[in-house]
């Protein structure tokens, strides 16, 4: 474990965009403290991560790791849960609590003894100065709403959600929903993260894209990271979190192409077409997008890993050996077991966004996914247009 540990930490040298030493600082020095003391002059913070799926229960496992290693954070790490009744008329709250496991989203994983499942959202953030968001993004919306006006104080954010909204005023992330609802800074986290591999403790890397200050974002990287979770903080926030957020419609077309048999070559052009047609529709939206953050963890990485292994790709597989007889709805509920898909409602969401700003002859392979999403094509449309300028 020493050597890969070292293995990764110079291919880490050599490919991210962060410095080191401030790496090695944040990650490794235990005795750093958390930048922002919380309430009632509290110096240690305390962390709440709201959502509890598949990769919110890996998220918490993650920080409650290491919120015990760390002194400059609290050990207990709430989790909003989503209330709900399991089959043997148990709540899930109850038996997370119980039996140290979500037993319906990552069962046969211990979260650690200091995860508190809380199925009151207002309780469960009331205390905490760090707010961790991993919910499916289509929530977001609802759970901002009930949160307006609770959140108080000096209170920092992280979104972990891959997704966006589009409004009146076009498409608005998640990191900005919280942001502008809540009153308070947001950081995201993204990355090549299959969270029952993390779950297991398989190496990966993931990116927090932050937006003004870097002391924050490194706390976020050092409550995150662990000899097998490699943080790399990059100054992009937009550009990270459209990452996320685009790969899924790109995973729906490569679940297609697995769904036809259409072989390696067939799948790895959609993921080259996929990740052009991400960095042009993000750097239009947000000039600032950097081309470095695509070759980061939130970029080609997280397109290659949901690509061959997401529950996006399953899905659209699924669809279209079906001939697109089934609809994702139908398919979700039999495959997921309560585990949603972001790629489908994001692959409408884009089409708005392109149908709004006049850019659909700019991407094929985007406006192509939400046609055969609603039926107007077929499968096999995806790999029927022609050339792309994006
Ligand atoms: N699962 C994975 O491997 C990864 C997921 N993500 C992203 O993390 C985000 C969260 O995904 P997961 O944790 O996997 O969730 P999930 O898809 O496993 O679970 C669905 C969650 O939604 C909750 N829920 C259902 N109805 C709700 C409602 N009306 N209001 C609020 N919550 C409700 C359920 O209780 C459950 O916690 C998504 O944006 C996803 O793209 C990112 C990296 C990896
Ligand atoms: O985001 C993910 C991996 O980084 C998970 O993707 P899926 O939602 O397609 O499983």
């Amino acid at each position: 474990m020493r050597i890969r540990s070292s293995f990764f930490s110079s291919i880490f040298l050599l490919s991210s965009s962060s410095s080191p030493s401030s790496f090695f600082s944040s990650r490794f020095s235990s005795s750093l403290s958390a930048m922002f003391p919380g309430a009632n002059g509290d110096l240690k913070s305390r962390v709440t991560v709201v959502g509890s799926g598949n990769w919110g229960s890996v998220a918490a496992k993650l920080i409650a790791s290491n919120a015990l290693k760390l002194p400059s954070f609290h050990d207990e790490v709430r989790m909003w849960v989503f209330e709900e009744v399991l089959p043997n008329g148990e709540k899930l709250t109850d038996v997370i609590n119980t039996t140290n496991e979500n037993v319906k989203y990552l069962p046969g994983i211990k979260l650690g003894r200091n995860v508190v499942a809380d199925p009151d959202l207002e309780n469960a953030v009331k205390e905490a100065n760090m707010l961790v968001f991993v919910t499916p993004h289509q929530f977001m919306g609802g759970i901002c709403k009930m949160l307006k006006g609770k959140v108080t104080g000096e209170v920092e954010a992280i979104s972990l959600v891959k997704g966006m909204e589009v409004k009146k005023e076009g498409p608005c992330m998640i990191s900005s929903l919280i942001s502008k609802e809540l009153g308070i800074n947001c950081c995201v986290l993204m990355g090549a993260n299959i969270a029952n591999e993390i779950a297991v403790e398989k190496f990966s890397e993931a990116t927090v894209g932050y937006r003004e200050s870097r002391e924050i974002a490194d706390t976020w990287v050092q409550l995150f990271s662990t000899p097998y979770f490699m943080v790399t903080p990059v100054h992009d926030v937009e550009g990270v979190e459209l990452c996320g957020t685009l790969k899924n419609v790109v995973a729906i077309a490569a679940g297609f192409v697995d769904g036809l048999e259409m072989g390696n070559n067939t799948k790895a052009a959609i993921m080259r077409i996929g990740l052009r047609e991400m960095r042009a529709l993000s750097k239009l939206l947000f000039p600032s997008v950097k081309d470095s953050t695509f070759f980061e963890s939130c970029g080609v990485a997280d397109v290659i890993t949901t690509c061959l292994g997401g529950r996006n790709r399953r899905v659209a597989e699924a669809f279209a050996q079906s001939g697109g007889k089934r609809s994702f709805d139908e398919l979700e509920a039999e495959m997921l077991q309560g585990q949603k898909l972001q790629g489908v409602s994001t692959a409408r969401e884009v089409y708005e966004v392109l149908n709004h700003c006049g850019w659909m002859e700019m991407f094929p392979l985007f406006s192509t996914v939400h046609q055969i999403c609603t039926g107007r094509l077929k499968p096999e449309a995806i790999v029927h247009y022609r050339d792309h300028k994006a």
